[in-house]
């Protein structure tokens, strides 16, 4: 139970917010929590104030059995956490399961239980009549709520069952029916396949409702659950609220099982920002503060993932308040509400520009204004920038990827071209043993190819001839142009790379294509981007980390030397 002993809103406008990250979201391919990862992220929920977590299924997995252990020591502000299982198995007694005794013996306060809840599931996948799958959910239930535990159930496949079983009172009903029965708190539409489209959703769960409240149970709440397979998972959980849902599950970045959940984040922003309902706890002020965090839990949660969310996520994604065509941006300069759905700030994320073929002097200004560069009232500075833009990225640069070239560019228009080294010459070669005949590697892991490299530049009123060696020629140029560099500025050292990309940009001219490579740097504190472009690799790459090193010096406050 949350500090404040709350539960499960019974009607009005308040839509309690459940979590299944840790559970759902963990059947996502290639996501694996350790114990640590889930602990920490159930810190990050629990801040944001959703009312469950659902942790994981103790008694299957060993790693969630130890969660559920330690988590007893927890003390969440917002939230309950939620122990998952299933049913008791067929022709067996409640009390005898040794599932349902592990989710007893995890300590949750709360239990979702996954029930049939189409015929043919119930006939084809679990082999038991539907009569003994209702007695299956009531005993179920009822042992867990009369171990004082609040017990919730997920009807699997709820909107498949009630498309093929839609007259009279279908199956999925009496299965919503016998838990409300047994005491269950809420039951839960699940769109197990993602197949049903919002429409069918809406009208079944008001259905669901109705039958609820017509047999006596109007504090079971209704919660909806959806996939993403039709990709329409945020427009089915919204209209199942609208439908009477009072619960919403769904996880963070929209992780889970194959196309994956419902995207949490989406929905409590959607229904915050646009509907009559709340789905965060607090008075105004405290819901809008923690609204503000939805852009800090995405990434943090994709980091302990480590499954970087979606850049074009709604409402939290690193682009989803960016701009790129030069309509938008001279529109935006006038009032940025023009071609933005919020503002982006009360979902703690930031507008940005992004420069391109497709921009205009308005956006220039405004992208320059981004990296704390004044150039307005400077139309013919501007206009030249957008022409040189679309000029080189005809040839092949990219703008939009690489915010410290186009930095460059600006900085040069405006006649304040950075002035920290001057490269003479440079040059690599590669020396490379023929591989033998049996095409394996050295067996002490080393590759046949040594590259080395000789930078000569002026930097500081001295001049340097350096020698770099490394495993490739881009390797070794780097490593000479650093040691020269970092003699005069030592800040150099902290620069890292972090991501380098290349392009075959005219594939059908073969080994005499342009190249395009674009390099992520960091020092640590800052993040940038470069590009380069030639007909060759090392040139291109040669462009690119040249141009990171002048951007990390200015982004770094450093003066030329
Ligand atoms: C829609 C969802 O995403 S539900 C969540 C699914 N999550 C997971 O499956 C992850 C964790 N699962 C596991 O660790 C394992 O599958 C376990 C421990 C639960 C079960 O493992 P096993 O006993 O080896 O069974 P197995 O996985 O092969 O099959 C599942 C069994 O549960 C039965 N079952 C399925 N749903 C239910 C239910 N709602 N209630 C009761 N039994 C059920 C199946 O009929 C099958 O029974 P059988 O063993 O008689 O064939
Ligand atoms: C319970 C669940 O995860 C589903 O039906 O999709």
């Amino acid at each position: 139970m949350g500090a404040d002993g709350a539960t499960l809103p019974a009607g009005g406008d308040a839509v309690a917010i459940y979590d299944t990250t840790l559970r759902d979201g963990a059947q996502q391919q290639g996501v694996s929590f350790t114990v640590g990862d889930k602990l920490s992220i159930i810190a990050l929920l629990d801040e944001l104030g959703a009312a469950y977590i659902e942790a994981g299924w103790p008694g299957a997995i060993p790693k969630d059995t130890e969660l559920f252990a330690r988590a007893r020591e927890l003390d969440l502000a917002t939230a309950r956490l939620v122990a998952f299982g299933a049913t008791r198995r067929p022709g067996a007694r409640a009390a005898e399961d040794s599932g349902l005794r592990a989710l007893l013996d995890s300590g949750a306060e709360t239990i979702t239980l996954v029930a049939k809840s189409d015929p043919r599931h119930v006939e084809r996948a679990l082999r038991a009549t539907r009569e003994e799958n209702l007695r299956m959910v009531a005993d179920s239930t009822a042992l867990l709520v009369g171990a004082g535990r609040e017990a919730m159930v997920d009807l699997e496949h709820f909107f498949d069952g009630l498309r093929r079983d839609a007259d009279g009172q279908p199956y999925g009903i009496e299965v919503a029916l016998a838990a409300a029965r047994a005491g269950a708190s809420a039951v839960i539409a699940c769109d197990t396949n993602g197949g049903a489209l919002p429409g069918a959703i809406a009208d079944s769960v008001a259905r669901l409702r109705r039958a609820l409240d017509a047999a006596g149970h109007p504090d079971c709440v209704v919660g909806i659950h959806t996939h993403d397979d039709s990709g329409l998972a945020v427009a089915g959980a919204m209209a199942a609220v609208e439908a009477g849902a009072r619960q919403v599950q769904g996880c963070v970045n929209g992780m889970g099982e194959r196309t994956g959940n419902a995207e949490l984040l989406t929905i409590i922003a959607n229904l915050e920002l646009k509907t009559r309902f709340t789905a965060l706890p607090g008075d105004e002020a405290e819901r809008a503060r923690r609204l503000s965090e939805l852009s800090r839990v995405s990434r943090s949660v994709g980091e302990i993932a480590n499954r970087a969310p979606s850049t074009r996520q709604a409402y939290t994604g690193a682009r989803a308040f960016a701009h790129k065509a030069g309509l938008h941006a001279s529109a935006i300069r006038v009032d940025p509400d023009l071609y933005q759905h919020v503002d982006p700030a009360r979902v703690g994320n930031t507008m940005s520009m992004l420069v391109s073929e497709m921009a205009g002097r308005a956006s220039i200004e405004l992208k320059a204004r981004e990296l704390g560069i004044d150039a307005s009232g400077q139309g013919d500075v501007l206009g030249r920038v957008a022409e040189e833009v679309k000029a080189r990225e005809a040839i092949g640069y990219a703008y939009d990827a690489a915010d410290g070239s186009f930095e460059l560019l600006l900085r040069h228009a405006l006649g304040e071209p950075p002035d920290y080294f001057r490269v003479e010459s440079w040059q690599a070669s590669v020396r490379a043993a023929p591989v033998g005949a049996d095409r394996l590697l050295p067996a002490d892991g080393s590759t046949h190819t040594q590259a080395e490299a000789t930078v000569r530049l002026r930097a500081g009123g001295r001049r340097f001839a350096v020698l770099g060696e490394g495993n490739g020629p881009v390797n070794a140029l780097d490593a000479a142009l650093c040691d020269a560099l970092a003699q005069v500025y030592p800040e150099i050292r902290a620069f890292e790379l972090t991501d380098y990309k290349v392009r075959i940009l005219d594939a059908e001219r073969g080994t005499r294509a342009i190249i395009r490579v674009l390099i992520d740097l960091t020092d640590g504190e800052r993040t940038w981007s470069t590009v380069g472009v030639g007909t060759d690799i090392v040139e291109a790459t040669w462009e690119a980390l040249t141009d990171g090193h002048v951007v990390g010096l200015i982004r770094a406050g450093v003066s030329p030397r």
